[in-house]
């Protein structure tokens, strides 16, 4: 069952500076939102409270209605239902098999399930032939792919991506979008995935929340967002990057 999500209040204070200032937002159970945002709007910032990785200095996160309770035990619990993929794959030096695993072992489920767990994913992602490939053995396409069934393979309610599909090229990036979108809402899977890219969120959100210098400006449909682009009458073509955030009213 995908987790609802809600942020009230939310405040990250770094370096002295406060870097996220989130008043509110609600994530419905099974729901994929985009968060677009330029370089410091405090995309990963906002991802690693959702994670439970970071405590905000203010407000409050619910996961189901459930206020968060910042004790280690509790977390521990909590994160067991969410997975975090980050940009970078950040393989272990043993075989793609193994990596797929490795969430499953720590959790202390028997080898029979693992590997019937492990095998059915790579099946579902295409990556059955590299099972017993090593890392540098991979293409990055292939790389994220195993990243991200290292994720799906511990079955998360909730699923955060920190820009997994930069470095892609545009077929094999549209693809992973689209496998990506399918098996999420098979599973109703809640998901929120930081991107740069704007040309992303049609084939995988929902919902899009814009975010600048920590705030949010708006949310909506993907294509909602379009009118908030001066000049823009449809969504920028393949390739084409999100134009700059001074450019945007804020609201709507
Ligand atoms: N440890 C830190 N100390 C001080 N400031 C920090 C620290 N970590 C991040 N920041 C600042 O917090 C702001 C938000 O950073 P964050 O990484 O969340 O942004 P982002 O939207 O993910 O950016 P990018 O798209 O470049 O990855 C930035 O201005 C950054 O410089």
């Amino acid at each position: 069952m995908g987790l609802n999500l809600r942020l009230e209040g939310i405040k990250v204070v770094k370096g002295g500076r406060q870097v996220l200032a989130v008043d509110e937002l609600y994530i419905a159970g099974g729901e994929v939102w985009g968060l677009l945002g330029p370089n410091g709007a405090g995309k990963s910032t906002l991802l690693q409270v959702v994670a439970l990785l970071e405590r905000p200095d203010q407000g409050r996160l619910y996961f189901d209605g459930e206020p968060i309770i910042w004790r280690r035990r509790e977390l521990l619990r909590l994160r067991r239902r969410l997975s975090l993929v980050f940009q970078e794959p950040l393989l272990l030096s043993t075989t793609v098999y193994q990596n797929v695993a490795l969430g499953l072992r720590f959790r202390g489920m028997e080898e029979k399930e693992i590997s019937r767990r492990v095998e059915g994913w790579l099946k579902l992602l295409g990556l059955s032939h590299l099972a017993s490939r090593y890392p540098w053995e991979l293409s990055g396409g292939e790389a994220r792919k195993v990243s991200l069934a290292r994720a799906l393979v511990l079955e998360p309610h909730l699923l955060l991506l920190d820009e997994p599909f930069t470095g892609l090229d545009l077929p094999t990036r549209t693809l992973f979008l689209e496998e990506l979108r399918r098996i999420v809402k098979e599973r109703n899977i809640t998901v929120l995935f930081v991107t740069h890219d704007y040309t992303e969120l049609p084939l995988l959100a929902d919902r899009v929340v814009l975010l600048s210098e920590g705030r949010i400006l708006s949310t909506g449909r993907p294509e909602d967002l379009v009118s908030l682009l001066p000049g823009a009458r449809s969504l920028p073509g393949p390739g084409q990057r999100f134009l700059p955030f001074v450019t945007i009213q804020s609201g709507g």
